[in-house]
């Protein structure tokens, strides 16, 4: 994977302009988080990134290939490649845990082993592969249970689970700490930058400021523009300020961040970042 290029990229539904201009360089293997207020336009970054929204102006380059430019073949290929947790975490409902899991095993063995797994039954004939990564997510114990019959959570952790089997080349999570417990959170993180260290590259949209701190590079959007992009210590508390301005909901997964605070960040100095990894802090200007 060559990283990804986004280039004067313009999104608009019916007039109203989700992105705007939007020109952002990110390495192969970097970790990016993205913070903003609500509607900013962070999912929508994520969907331009997938050819998933239709773009009004602008290119986007996937491992230096223009994915609005892809036929349809070379793009399934290459979305073979992106692993993603949106919110509604993509997972098919009526399938159990498990089968969801080997989903991400790509190739004609894992679409095999998966159609063996749908017809055996719910626990059945899964792949080590997956067993183990749902073993990993702590979710080993439900591997047959119905995907729908999981808590938000744990469907959450079933979609970090098929990363885990798919081993993508560029991740994007898109709140993937929404609706999770603080134990929850470091668990799918550790499990996200694990993910980052063994090659991929990893974009997360974050509602809360202080787990972005933990990323090397941090890019904000507002009103669709890029408002910040820099490393964490530069987010000062002025910055957040200009970010968040005008955000009526502050965080609206609801805020853990202060008692009595509607803004995502409050509580939180510039100070108080720190870094789970080391030696990334070569973030590279652009
Ligand atoms: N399918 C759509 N049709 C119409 N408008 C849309 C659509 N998707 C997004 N928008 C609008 O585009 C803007 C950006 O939305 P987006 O979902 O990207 O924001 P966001 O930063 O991810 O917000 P949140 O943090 O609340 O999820 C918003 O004004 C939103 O209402």
């Amino acid at each position: 994977m060559r990283g990804v290029l986004l280039e004067d990229v313009s999104v608009g539904f019916d007039g109203v302009a989700a992105l705007s201009d939007v020109t952002l360089h990110i390495e192969a293997g970097e970790q990016l988080a993205v913070i903003g207020a609500s509607g900013a336009g962070k999912s929508t970054l994520f969907r331009a990134l997938t050819r998933s929204v239709a773009l009004g102006r602008g290119r986007v380059v996937v491992d230096g290939q223009d994915l609005y430019s892809l036929p349809r073949r070379r793009l399934g290929e290459l979305r073979r490649r992106i692993g993603t947790i949106y919110q509604a975490y993509n997972l098919v409902p009526q399938l159990s845990a498990g089968v969801n899991v080997s989903l991400g095993e790509v190739g004609e063995m894992g679409r095999l082993g998966t159609l063996r797994a749908f017809f055996a039954g719910p626990d059945a004939g899964l792949s080590k592969k997956a067993r183990a990564a749902l073993e990993q997510i702590g979710l080993g114990d439900k591997a047959g249970v119905r995907t729908a019959d999981l808590s938000g959570g744990q469907q959450q952790r079933v979609a970090v689970a098929r990363l885990l089997v798919q081993r993508p080349d560029l991740i994007l999570a898109d709140e993937p700490f929404a609706a999770v417990d603080p134990v929850t959170t470091e668990r799918v993180l550790q499990t996200l930058l694990h993910l980052n260290r063994e090659g991929a590259t990893l974009l997360a949209n974050l509602h809360d400021v202080e787990v972005a701190r933990r990323f090397p590079r941090v890019v904000a959007l507002r009103a669709g523009r890029v408002a910040f992009d820099g490393p964490p210590g530069r987010l000062t508390e002025d910055e957040l300020a200009k970010i968040y301005e005008g955000d009526p909901g502050g965080d609206p997964g609801g805020s853990e961040n202060g008692e009595g605070s509607d803004l995502p960040y409050a509580g939180y100095g510039a100070e108080g970042s720190f870094r789970l990894t080391e030696g990334r802090d070569g973030v590279s200007s652009h």
